[in-house]
């Protein structure tokens, strides 16, 4: 791994996690040797990862993530978890019914046909065209997937988890009357709401390549969920919103941070912004459960082909926020090419249970998509980086200032 860990842009996470390099180039190590491993629950079954298989775009992401997690050996060290479909009112409790129903409809029609027949003006009025493409079961689809991310959140509430995974979710653009770029039902609001029953003040942070901005709609009006959002922010792009102007509203101002960044920037640079909006997240904003969106259409090999990080940049950002020693909760989100969304999910996996991971890819039916390398290196490329120093200084200053 190339990636200098030491490279913190000045910025150092001071706890009992270190986030040290070692042959895998990072692991975080707690550095009070005695204190026991952390408790990792890890939510899956073979429904939920064939119901998720099936989700256009995405086909067969699902499998890829969670084998190479099982071929690394990892379940051992993870308390494996099977969800639940979310309740009906654990939905409205964000969503609208109308939408909701409208979803379960359209989810309910057994093939294309039957669906474009009943794809009406009023399916479309809630997003549910375009870029959310109508699919058989994606009610019943969703339903899991949001149930997944409640139990992971569930875990980390009755005090039988301290990190909760769930890579099946991470639905960060969902609003509440409407699908949106290819999510229906943000589990991320209703695993955010779990937390609450517990916890007064819940930080959220998104790392995907695109603004969360479903996640940021529900809570822009409240003081008591941060939303913390790192992301391209260019013209044209999607969603098109998260500028540095975006700070909420209301009780809630100054509870939204957005950190709009351009094409080309690196694990260093990202790493260096990252760490020093935090810290003033953390002075700022205490949180008592932390949520991360770890969409992995940020990797430099993404078909999204515009940031240029490594899953080492990815991680390190995990590892400073798993320093805090709060109740976490890592979930998935974007990444499009798969064998590469699958090591850096496998790689945050391992982080979150201590465990150094071995650079060659385990032999496993999926190998074959592990080539040409067969290891867990995800590269850089040699895109420019449009982020000026100026740029990134502007940003920081104008976020740790406001
Ligand atoms: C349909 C998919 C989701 C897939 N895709 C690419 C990836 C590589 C080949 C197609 C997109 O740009 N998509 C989108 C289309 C319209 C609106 C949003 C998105 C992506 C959202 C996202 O990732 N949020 O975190
Ligand atoms: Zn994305």
């Amino acid at each position: 791994m190339t990636q200098d860990s030491t490279d913190t842009g000045n910025c150092v996470s001071a706890t009992p996690f270190e986030c040290s390099s070692d042959d895998n180039g990072l692991s975080c190590q707690d550095n009070k040797r005695a204190k026991t491993s952390l408790r990792v629950t890890y939510v899956h079954s073979e429904e939920l990862k064939c119901k998720t298989n099936e989700l256009i775009r995405i086909e067969k992401r699902a499998e890829l993530v969670h084998s190479l997690i099982r071929v690394y050996g990892l379940l051992q060290y993870v308390e494996l978890l099977e969800p639940r479909h979310a309740e009906e009112s654990e939905i409205l409790g964000f969503h609208c019914s109308d939408y909701i129903n409208c979803l379960r409809g359209i989810g309910s029609c057994s093939d294309s046909e039957e669906i474009s027949d009943k794809l009406s003006s009023e399916a479309e009025g809630y997003g549910l065209s375009y870029d959310c493409p109508q699919q058989t079961g994606v009610f019943e689809t969703a339903s899991l997937i949001s149930g997944a991310t409640i139990t992971a959140a569930e875990s980390l509430l009755n005090g039988s988890a301290d990190i909760a995974i769930n890579w099946y979710g991470g639905w960060h653009h969902a609003k509440r009357d409407s699908a949106s770029g290819f999510c229906y039902i943000n589990d991320i609001v209703l695993g955010i709401l779990k937390l609450r029953e517990k916890y007064d003040r819940v930080l959220y942070v998104d790392l995907d390549l695109h603004h969360g901005d479903g996640v940021e709609e529900a809570f822009e009006m409240t003081s008591k969920v941060m939303t913390v959002s790192f992301h391209k922010f260019s013209t044209g792009f999607f969603p098109g919103s998260g500028s540095l102007e975006s700070v909420g509203t209301g009780r809630g101002k100054f509870y939204t941070v957005n950190v709009p960044l351009k094409d080309g920037i690196k694990d260093a640079e990202f790493y260096g912004v990252f760490c020093r909006v935090m810290k003033t997240v953390q002075e700022k904003f205490p949180g008592q459960a932390v949520v991360v969106q770890c969409g992995a259409d940020s990797l430099s090999d993404d078909p999204m082909a515009s940031f240029n990080l490594t899953h080492v940049g990815l991680a390190k950002c995990v590892c400073f926020l798993l320093s805090w020693n709060l109740p976490t909760l890592l979930l998935g989100g974007g990444g499009y090419n798969f064998p590469n969304t699958a090591k850096c999910w496998t790689f945050l996996t391992a982080l979150a249970a201590r465990r150094k991971l071995p650079m060659d890819i385990p032999e496993h039916e999926h190998l074959l998509e592990y080539g040409p390398g067969y290891d867990l290196s995800t590269s850089v490329g040699n895109r420019k980086d449009c982020n000026s120093h100026e740029y990134l200084s502007h940003v920081v200053t104008t976020v740790c200032s406001t």
